[in-house]
């Protein structure tokens, strides 16, 4: 947990209003000696300096602050429901009704709380009087969201109790409140840099130290040291790394090529992305309010996938024999989308066509969602097993890129709860069939053609050792230095390439850790002996 006041998890919103009045749930107020402090912007604030409350628990509001009780409901649809964070919190955000400045204060504390779970909990079994998972993992919820207030954010401690009190006896019932009032005094005695001393002071290993003061499970920590020095990187980079992970990331903005523009962004205060062209960085709000976000010509797209996927779509094919060739482009695992809108405006740039597969019905949707912008004669989606590419479709393809299912280690800054629910068996789990996928895609290419293996994971099992395996077993195939592919449409160069892979980062490039390696299809007369 690397938030600190002043520190991304840390920071809080501008012109906020959820450090309660000196009672909770008065947040108007009057008589406060500024309506900045009154609200809670506390600044600064000199650890060991508190301000309580003088009213008993029960005595205190009912009324749930409704950007805490939407970070409440967030955290209880991600424990109870294996929700995603990402798509509950717009939709509590909109049922509440919360205005933007809500909204931001409802973010920070519901993905704060979420990704700082391991520490958060490291804490608070310091001070409570039983094993965490004896308790009611509502009011669980509801003291991960204290104590992140009170450790993290710049929310004055009496307000981050009274409201979280307040909260408690509006969703939980009187009984819990006094519990969760006297755990909460006990997580504020001290700051957060005393509390990682105290986790951490008696753990023997390093890697434990480092993945509490950073909010990471201690295996992810071992495997992503593991990946940087795999893809050449140094291994002392691992702070910034999980600092990376921790911050809130840029929204990213694509127009699709030939249909969208980024004019209403830019001039609304989007800055062009550095990175691709036709990107820009926006400083988030409803995005909705852009009729080319609405039409979906702009899309919201990591640069990392923009780049992977324009990198497939303009490295070069093998000689064609027609001169009227078009060519055919495959998207194996195309849902939801993201990479086939954007190769697909590319393919009608082209004049070639595309076919986006995808297994799972209801992410198929979403794909034809995602192409509804592009001219419906350059694409088709199916839905079907990826793995029967290489004879179900009954044709080859000149460009075909697998963005196979990973464990998505490397986009952990958007999904704030799973880094918590990943586990290394899903490793185990997944090595099969993206080496399944890679092989169908292979099959599926024609000679000539190329093939784009792209994780969101920098893990060397789903990335270095794939494409090892890939290249010992078949001799149909060649490398293509993916590096000098990612800097051909890059606005600068990136220095992402590793051998023939490239590898990119959060903390180097501002990107999801999307890996990328491409290959070329070999002419089976001429295929090098395996
Ligand atoms: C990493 S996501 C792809 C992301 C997508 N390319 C994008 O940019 O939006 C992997 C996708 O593969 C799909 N998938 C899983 N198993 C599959 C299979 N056997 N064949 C095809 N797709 C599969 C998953 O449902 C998921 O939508």
């Amino acid at each position: 947990m690397s938030g600190r006041e002043g520190g991304h998890s840390g920071g809080a919103p501008r012109g906020g209003g959820h450090g309660g009045g000196p009672r909770g749930g008065d947040r108007g107020g009057s008589g406060g000696p500024s309506r900045r402090n009154e609200r809670g912007r506390e600044r600064n604030r000199p650890q060991g300096q508190r301000e309580w409350s003088r009213t008993a628990p029960r005595e205190r509001t009912r009324r749930a602050d409704p950007a805490r009780l939407v970070a409440f409901e967030v955290l209880r649809a991600v424990s109870a429901e294996d929700a995603y964070a990402n798509l509950v919190l717009p939709a509590r955000i909109r049922h509440h009704r919360l205005d933007r400045r809500d909204a931001g204060f409802a973010t920070e504390l519901a993905y704060g709380a979420l990704r700082s779970r391991g520490t958060l909990d490291a804490v608070l079994s310091r001070c409570v009087d039983r094993p965490l998972d004896q308790l009611d993992p509502a009011v669980l919820d509801l003291l991960r969201l204290g104590a992140y207030q009170l450790l993290s954010m710049r929310v004055p401690a009496h307000a981050a109790l009274d409201e979280t009190v307040g909260l408690t006896r509006a969703v939980a019932g009187a009984g819990p409140s006094s519990l969760v009032n006297a755990v909460l005094r006990r997580v504020s005695a001290r700051g957060l840099d005393e509390w990682l001393d105290e986790v951490t002071g008696d753990l023997a290993d390093e890697t434990e130290r480092t993945a509490l003061r950073h909010a990471h499970p201690a295996w992810i920590v071992r495997a992503l040291r593991q990946a940087l020095v795999a893809h050449g990187r140094k291994p002392d980079e691992i702070d910034a790394l999980l600092d990376a992970d921790n911050a809130a990331p840029v929204v990213n903005l694509v127009a699709l090529p030939g249909l969208g523009s980024l004019d209403d962004a830019l001039a609304a205060g989007a800055e062009p992305g550095p990175l691709v062209e036709g990107s820009a960085l926006s400083g988030g709000g409803d995005l909705g309010r852009w009729s080319a976000v609405r039409e979906g010509t702009v899309r919201v797209q990591d640069a990392g996938s923009q780049l992977v996927a324009r990198a497939v779509a303009a490295v070069p094919v093998g000689e064609r024999d027609a001169d009227d060739h078009h060519e055919a482009w495959l998207d194996l695992c195309a849902g939801p989308g993201g990479k086939a809108a954007l190769l697909g405006a590319l393919a009608a740039q082209k004049g070639a066509t595309l076919l986006a597969n995808e297994a799972a019905p209801h992410r198929a949707d979403l794909v034809r969602q995602a192409l509804r912008p592009v001219p419906e004669q350059v694409w088709e989606v199916r839905t079907g097993d990826g793995r029967e590419a290489g004879t179900a479709l009954g044709r080859q393809f000149d460009r075909v890129i697998a963005d196979v299912p990973c464990t998505g280690l490397g986009a952990l800054r958007r999904r704030p709860e799973s880094r918590w629910r990943r586990s290394p068996a899903d490793l185990a789990e997944l090595g099969p069939l993206q080496r399944q996928l890679l092989d169908a895609a292979i099959d599926a290419t024609a000679p000539g053609g190329v093939v784009g293996y792209v994780t969101c994971s920098p893990h060397p099992a789903e990335t270095t050792v794939v494409v090892e395996d890939a290249l010992r077993r078949r001799s149909d195939i060649e490398p293509i230095d993916a590096g000098a592919a990612l800097d051909a449409v890059a606005l600068k160069p990136l220095g992402a390439g590793q051998g023939p892979t490239a590898q990119l980062w959060p903390h180097v490039h501002g990107t999801d850790a999307m890996f990328l390696a491409l290959f070329r299809k070999l002419p089976t007369s001429g295929g090098k002996t395996a």
